[in-house]
């Protein structure tokens, strides 16, 4: 090679040269006016490379802080562009609202996700599903036990879950593990027929496993996310298939082991149901597996890291505690826990639930959406294909709607009852757990309160007892956004809340099956009155 160029003459090899870096220059060029011409009728946004968009630009920890700050510069929507991936950010509540929901026809699709969806999940997952006919069977079985009036079925089980939660602080202080067995034990008794006591069952570590192996294989940077052709590479080239065989066959084969016990038991649960509706027809036993399942990994973690939250709000905002404990006792009294029906007379407290929706979103980035047509919003292009984020911290986050969003105030929602938030999603993707997830709340936000004051925990510091440091925005990075953990004191109120709340546990029904039992005979009321099972 050396020899040729040496032999041609330097003018030649010149022009050569100049003719490469002339191509060169135009080729660049024509992809910088290419994707420039394409930005320009897009929403506005950091205006990023070509080729590589915005990729460089990526946060490398908590992202919704930095988009509510690009949001204060570009507006309401913005825009970035990952590689070939356009990614539109929604950062108020009327935005969202005029697209995710007035738009649901063409705003309910999920992006594409090729190793979690695809290789791991092999089209099963009902979170990341494409909107379609497979998502909306899964819609139509859960809506049907999950509405409204199914999930207020499920109280006594709450009840006695709840009663087990607050007595347990009687003696110990980790909240993060025992709103995780409440929780736990709640939808795992509703979808397969089992209580969790301990949560130490198998069952919750199984769980437990499969859903760190998910949010891993979700923050993993995969090379086929970025470019989804080699997937269709023979195996033998496809080094991330080797690990989403392993991830997907596990999963696979625990929702089917829990499904097929559940169907075996006495008394009401998910699985059995589902069974019972014409609509399971159109699925297969795998999806009917992971629909059930699916929604257990829904439900389990949210209401946890939400219990956490409301103990981070009580932890910093006394004066707002004290007004709720106010409340409670003027309904309830001091010499029993509060029922479903007291908290249904207390609007401070469903006003301090909203704020802690609100305060501290569990899911600040938002569960994107995807878009199904070309579209226009506000004169900016809206490509098909693209993703949309409606940014559930942003929104929480604005002034107008919020003001002084930081603050914790429970009376924004006293003063206007149909003040919107955002943290149970948007449109036809809406969080279709969320009567059981407030059912939840209501019930041991007020018992906990009625029990205890809850209040900054101790650690020993160079030998001496100090108050614990609790950081207001000390928050995980990732898709679920939990507090990072922080101690707490809870005291009780008075010394006979001791013997009110032994007393309480003890008294409770604790045959699963009896619950169970009366829950379907509940259900089968309801549905006898209802002609069609919920549509989404
Ligand atoms: C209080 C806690 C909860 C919070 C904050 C929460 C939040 C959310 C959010 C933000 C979404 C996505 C919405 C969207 O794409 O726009 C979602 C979806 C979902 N949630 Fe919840 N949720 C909670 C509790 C529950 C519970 C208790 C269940 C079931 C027992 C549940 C079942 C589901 C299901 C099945 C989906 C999937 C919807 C789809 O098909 O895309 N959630 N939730």
């Amino acid at each position: 090679m050396d020899s040729f160029l040496s032999n041609l003459p330097l003018e030649t090899i010149t022009r050569v040269a100049l003719r490469l870096i002339g191509s060169a220059t135009l080729v660049l060029a024509i992809i910088s006016w290419r994707y420039y011409s394409f930005r320009r009728r897009l929403p506005p946004g950091p205006r990023g490379l070509p080729l590589v968009g915005n990729l460089l630009e990526m946060p490398k920890s908590h992202p919704w802080l930095t988009h509510t700050e690009l949001h204060k510069k570009h507006g309401p929507i913005f825009s970035m562009q990952f590689g070939t991936s356009t990614v539109i950010f929604l950062g108020t509540y009327g935005a969202a609202r005029d697209l995710l929901e007035k738009r649901s026809n063409i705003y309910s699709s999920r992006p594409r996700s090729v190793m979690v969806g695809e290789c791991i999940s092999q089209g099963n997952r009902s979170l990341i599903l494409p909107y379609g006919e497979q998502w909306r069977g899964y819609r139509r079985l859960q809506g049907s036990f999950l509405s409204p009036r199914m999930s207020n079925t499920y109280r006594e089980l709450q009840d006695l879950e709840s009663k087990q939660l607050v007595s347990e602080f009687l003696t110990r202080d980790d909240f993060f593990k025992r709103y995780h067995r409440y929780s736990s034990s709640l939808t795992f008794a509703l979808a397969y027929g089992k209580r969790m006591p301990t949560g130490q069952e198998e069952e919750v570590k199984g769980v437990e496993l499969i859903m760190d192996n998910l949010n891993n294989a979700f923050i993993t940077n995969w090379i086929v996310d970025s470019l989804p052709f080699l997937n269709r590479l023979p195996k033998f080239m496809k080094p991330w298939q080797r690990i989403a065989d392993f991830l997907g066959d596990e999963e696979r084969d625990f929702f089917t082991m829990i499904r097929s016990g559940a169907t075996q038991r006495r008394g009401y649960n998910w699985c059995k149901d589902i069974l019972t509706m014409k609509e399971h027809k159109a699925l297969t036993d795998t999806q009917l597996s992971y629909v059930i399942g699916n929604t257990y990994e829904a439900g389990a973690d949210t209401t946890t890291m939400t219990l956490q939250v409301f103990t981070l709000a009580c932890v910093l905002h006394q004066d707002k505690v004290k007004i709720l404990q106010d409340e409670i006792d003027r309904v309830v009294g001091r010499d029993r826990l509060p029922t479903f029906e007291d908290t249904e007379k207390m609007p401070y407290l469903l006003a301090f639930v909203k704020e802690v929706h609100r305060w501290r979103p569990v899911l600040p980035g938002g569960v994107p959406h995807a878009v199904t047509e070309d579209d226009n919003y506000m004169g900016y292009h809206i490509p098909k294909g693209s993703t949309i984020v409606g940014g559930h911290w942003a929104i929480s986050m604005d002034e107008e709607l919020y003001p002084n969003p930081d603050k914790f105030e429970p009376e924004r929602f006293l003063e206007n009852p149909d003040l919107p938030f955002s943290q149970f999603g948007f449109g036809r993707r809406k969080c279709i757990g969320q009567y059981i997830g407030n059912n939840s709340m209501m019930i041991n936000v007020s018992r906990m309160l009625w029990a205890y004051n809850i209040t900054k925990g101790w650690e020993i510091v160079d030998g001496k007892k100090v108050e614990a440091n609790v950081g207001r925005f000390d928050f995980v990075s990732g898709f679920n956004s939990p507090p990072l953990p922080f101690k707490a004191a809870f005291i009780p109120r008075e010394d006979k809340v001791r013997d009110i709340l032994q007393r309480e546990f003890k008294q409770a029904e604790k045959s699963t099956e009896a619950i169970l039992e009366r829950i379907e005979k509940a259900q089968q009321i309801l549905k006898e009155g209802e002609p069609t099972t919920a549509a989404a």
